[in-house]
């Protein structure tokens, strides 16, 4: 879990080269001058971006989840006036939402299958049989 501080962007614009880089991302303040050595993606992506938001840069790339789940260890604070989603936040809310879908698709008796998706064909299928018959 990353801190809390607050910077300014100014703040973080003073932290912009390869021995002491910083960057935005999703209103998040990034210490990642570590990570440029490790970076998948390599060291002077990161640097071209040091000190500013990169969050434009970073969603482009479609980083995985993994990727978003490492940015956390990085995090020393968050900008002045960000809102940012904290991850348990995230989680708890996705667990909710899987739990109810799967309740949802358990609970479904397999009767409402017949009611919903077949008899309005049927219904459609006789009237049209009954249409052509009668003309
Ligand atoms: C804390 C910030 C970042 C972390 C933890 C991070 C992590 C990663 C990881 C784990 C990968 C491997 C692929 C994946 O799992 O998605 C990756 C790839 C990459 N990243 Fe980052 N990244 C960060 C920031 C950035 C930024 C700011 C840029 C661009 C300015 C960038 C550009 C790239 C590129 C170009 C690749 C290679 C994609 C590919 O080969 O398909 N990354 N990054």
């Amino acid at each position: 879990m990353g801190e809390r501080r607050v910077f300014t962007l100014s703040q973080v614009a003073q932290h912009n080269s390869s021995k002491d880089c910083w960057l935005v991302i999703h209103g998040r303040v990034m210490e990642v001058t570590k990570l440029l050595e490790e970076h998948p993606g390599g060291e002077e992506v990161i640097v071209e971006v040091a000190g500013k938001d990169a969050t434009k840069e970073f969603d482009v790339i479609g980083h995985s989840k993994a990727a978003q789940e490492m940015m956390v260890k990085y995090q020393v604070g968050v900008v002045q006036g960000a809102i940012v989603e904290f991850e348990e936040l995230e989680v708890k809310k996705k667990d909710v939402v899987d739990k109810e879908m799967s309740a949802f698709v358990i609970k479904q008796p397999k009767s409402l299958f017949f009611y919903h998706s077949f008899l309005p064909f049927l219904l459609a299928a006789l009237y049209f049989g009954y249409r052509c018959l009668t003309y």
